[in-house]
C-alpha cells in the first residue's frame, strides 16, 4: 500500500514528503521495525514513541505517523491523535478483517475468559471455524499464541484478525478489556455481538471511579454498529446481564438489539432450578428458542451466568439448543478457573483466577457450598494495580474462610510487605482475630502452610493467579505455577 493511500483514510491528516512510498508493514514499537515499515509514534504512559522515531528510521522505516512534524528525512503523516490514527490505518492496511468474519466481543469485570472458551467450544462443535483472543492465549486453526495482556493494541488486533481471516476463520470470540476501550484498541472493529458479563470494583487505579469505569465499558455498546463495513451487513446484538444494574445504562446507549440473560430478574434467556455440587452445576434454561436442562462440569453460580451469556450468543447464531447443551456439558473447565489439583490427597485443593473482590466472593461462596470441612484461603493482590481492592479482598477472604493465608501475587514494582499490609488493614477493620490469619510474603511458603493445615474434607483455595506460570517481583519474572507448587507440596507431605 502506498503512504498516500493510507494518509487518505484520515480526512484531516497532513502528508509531508513523497506520497508514492510503498509501505510493507505497520509498527508502533521501534524495536520491531523492519525495512519499508511505517512507524507510528505513540505518546505512551511511560515514554513517548516520537523519541524512538530516529531508531525506527535507522532500522529502515519508510515513513512515520506523528503528532508533530519531526526533523527526520522521511515522509510523515501528521495527525492530531496517533492512537486513533493507528486504529484507522491498521484497519485499512489489513483490509477491515473484522468485516470478513463474525466477531463476538465480551466485556465485564469477571467471566470474560470463561465465556469466550464456552462460546468457542459451541461454535467449533457446530462446524464454524472459530478463533479466540483473550487473557490466556490467542488460538485459531489449531495453533496457540501467547498473549501479554487481555486485548491487543489495535495494530496487533487487526493483524491477528487478518491472519485469522486468511486461515478461513469464520467467527472470532474475544475479550474486550476496559483498558482496551479507554485506549481505543478496538475502535473501528466491527462487532456483531457485544456481551456484558458484570461490573464490580477493579482497575480504579486507572479508571478512578466506578462511574468512569462504567462509562468506559459503555463505549463498547454505544459504538456497536457504528462501523460501516464494506462487505457485510448484519444485525447487531447487545447481550446484557439482566441481574447487573449497569445493564440498563448500556441498553440506553446502544442502537443494537438488546437481548438479556439472567437468573433473578426477567430475561430473554433465564436459568432456574440451579443446584451446585463439588462436581458441577445443574440448571434449567428457558430461551427464545426453546428450553433445556444443562449439567455443567464447572462449579459456581457465576458459571451459570457465563453459560447463559454463551447460550444467548450461540442462539443468536442459530446454533440449536440441543447442540449448545451438548457442547457446554463437554467442557471440563477452563485453565486456572476453579481448577482442582489432585495429587492423591484427602482434601480438595482448588486453584482459581479470582483477583477482584467480587471474583473472590463468588468463588468462595461456591467453595462454601460444597466444603464439608474448613476453608483455607491463600491469596494476595497484584502490585501496580488498584490499591483500594486490597482491604476489601482481605475482608471477603476472612468472611468466607476459616483461615486466611495472605501472600504475594505479582508485586511487580511494589514492596510486597506493603501490599500485605494493605490487605491486613481490611482484616483489622473487621476485627478478624489474629489466630485466624497468617501473613506469609513467600507464596510457596503460604501454599505449603495451607496444605499442612488441611484435614480430610477441607478445601484449600489458592486464588489470584489461575493459569499464570510466573511471579513478577521487582520487575523480575520468576517461574511459578500454583498448580505445580501445590502438587509438589502435597507429594512432599507424609500421610
Ligand atoms: C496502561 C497501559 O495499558 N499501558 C500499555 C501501553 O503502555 P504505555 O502507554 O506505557 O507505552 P509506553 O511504554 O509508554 O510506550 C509508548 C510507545 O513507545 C514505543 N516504544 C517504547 C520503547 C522503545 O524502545 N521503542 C518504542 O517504540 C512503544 O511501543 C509504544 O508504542 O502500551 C503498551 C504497548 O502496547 C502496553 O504494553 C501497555 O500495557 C501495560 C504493559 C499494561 O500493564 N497494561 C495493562 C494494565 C492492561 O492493558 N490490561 C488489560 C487487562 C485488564 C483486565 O483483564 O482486567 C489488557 O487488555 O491487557
Ligand atoms: N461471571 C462471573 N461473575 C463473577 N465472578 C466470576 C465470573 N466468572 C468467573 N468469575 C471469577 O473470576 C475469575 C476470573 O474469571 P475469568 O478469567 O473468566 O474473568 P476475566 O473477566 O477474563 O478476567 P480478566 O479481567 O483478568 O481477563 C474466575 O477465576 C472466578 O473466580
Ligand atoms: N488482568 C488483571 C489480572 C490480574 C491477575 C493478578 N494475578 C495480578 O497480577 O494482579 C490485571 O492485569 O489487573
Ligand atoms: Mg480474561
Amino acid at each position: 500500500m502506498l503512504i498516500k493511500e493510507l494518509s487518505s483514510c484520515l480526512a484531516a491528516a497532513r502528508l509531508y514528503g513523497d506520497g508514492d512510498v510503498e509501505i510493507s508493514d505497520l509498527q508502533a514499537d521501534s524495536r520491531k521495525v523492519g525495512a519499508g515499515d511505517l512507524f507510528i509514534c505513540l505518546p505512551g504512559h511511560t515514554v513517548d514513541g516520537h523519541d524512538y522515531a530516529p531508531q525506527a528510521a535507522a532500522k529502515g522505516a519508510a515513513a512515520l505517523v506523528c503528532e508533530r512534524k519531526l526533523d527526520i528525512d522521511l515522509p510523515q503523516i501528521v495527525v492530531d491523535d496517533c492512537r486513533y490514527a493507528m486504529s484507522v490505518l491498521s484497519n485499512a492496511f489489513f483490509s477491515s478483517p473484522s468485516s470478513r468474519m463474525k466477531l463476538i466481543g465480551i466485556t465485564g469485570t469477571n467471566g470474560k475468559t470463561t465465556t469466550t472458551y464456552l462460546i468457542e467450544r459451541i461454535m467449533q462443535d457446530h462446524g464454524v471455524k472459530t478463533g479466540l483472543i483473550g487473557t490466556i492465549q490467542m488460538r485459531y486453526d489449531g495453533q496457540s499464541y501467547p498473549m501479554s495482556g487481555t486485548t491487543q493494541e489495535s495494530l496487533e488486533l487487526q493483524r491477528s484478525l487478518n491472519h485469522m481471516a486468511l486461515k478461513g476463520v469464520q467467527c472470532c470470540v474475544m475479550e474486550v478489556s476496559s483498558h482496551a476501550l479507554q485506549q481505543g484498541r478496538v475502535k473501528g472493529t466491527d462487532f456483531r455481538t457485544a456481551i456484558f458479563t458484570n461490573l464490580s470494583q477493579d482497575h480504579l487505579d486507572y479508571h478512578h471511579t466506578m462511574e468512569e469505569y462504567r462509562a468506559v465499558k459503555g463505549l463498547f455498546f454505544s459504538r456497536l454498529g457504528n462501523v460501516i463495513s464494506p462487505w457485510k451487513e448484519e444485525r447487531k446484538y447487545a447481550v446484557l446481564n439482566a441481574d447487573d444494574e449497569a445493564s440498563a445504562y448500556f441498553a440506553a446507549q446502544t442502537a443494537a438489539e438488546v437481548i438479556t440473560y439472567g437468573i433473578d430478574k426477567a430475561a430473554n434467556v433465564r436459568a432456574s432450578q440451579i443446584s451446585i455440587t463439588s462436581k458441577g452445576t445443574f440448571f434449567h434454561v428457558e430461551t427464545f428458542k426453546g428450553e433445556a436442562d444443562i449439567s455443567l462440569r464447572m462449579v459456581g453460580k457465576f458459571n451459570v451466568y457465563n453459560a447463559l451469556a454463551a447460550i444467548t450468543a450461540a442462539t443468536l447464531e442459530d446454533v440449536p439448543l440441543a447442540d449448545i447443551k451438548a457442547s457446554l456439558e463437554s467442557v471440563a473447565g477452563v485453565d486456572g478457573r476453579v481448577e482442582s489439583v489432585d495429587a492423591g490427597q484427602d482434601f480438595a485443593v482448588i486453584v482459581d483466577y479470582a483477583h477482584t473482590p467480587d471474583g473472590l466472593e463468588n468463588v468462595l461462596k461456591a467453595v462454601c457450598e460444597f466444603a464439608t470441612g474448613k476453608v483455607l484461603t491463600v491469596f494476595g493482590c497484584g502490585g501496580d494495580r488498584d490499591t483500594t481492592k486490597r482491604p476489601l479482598m482481605g475482608k471477603i477472604a476472612a468472611k468466607y474462610s476459616h483461615h486466611v493465608l495472605v501472600t504475594s501475587d505479582n508485586p511487580r514494582t511494589e514492596d510486597p510487605l506493603q501490599i500485605l499490609a494493605d490487605i491486613e488493614a481490611g482484616l483489622h477493620e473487621d476485627g478478624v482475630a489474629r489466630e485466624r490469619y497468617e501473613m506469609i510474603p513467600d507464596r510457596r511458603e503460604a501454599i505449603t502452610k495451607a496444605i499442612e493445615m488441611a484435614s480430610p474434607g477441607d478445601v484449600v483455595l489458592i486464588a489470584g493467579k489461575g493459569h499464570e506460570t510466573y511471579q513478577l517481583i521487582k520487575g523480575v519474572v520468576h517461574d511459578f505455577d500454583d498448580r505445580i507448587v501445590a502438587k509438589e507440596v502435597i507429594r512432599g507431605r507424609s500421610y
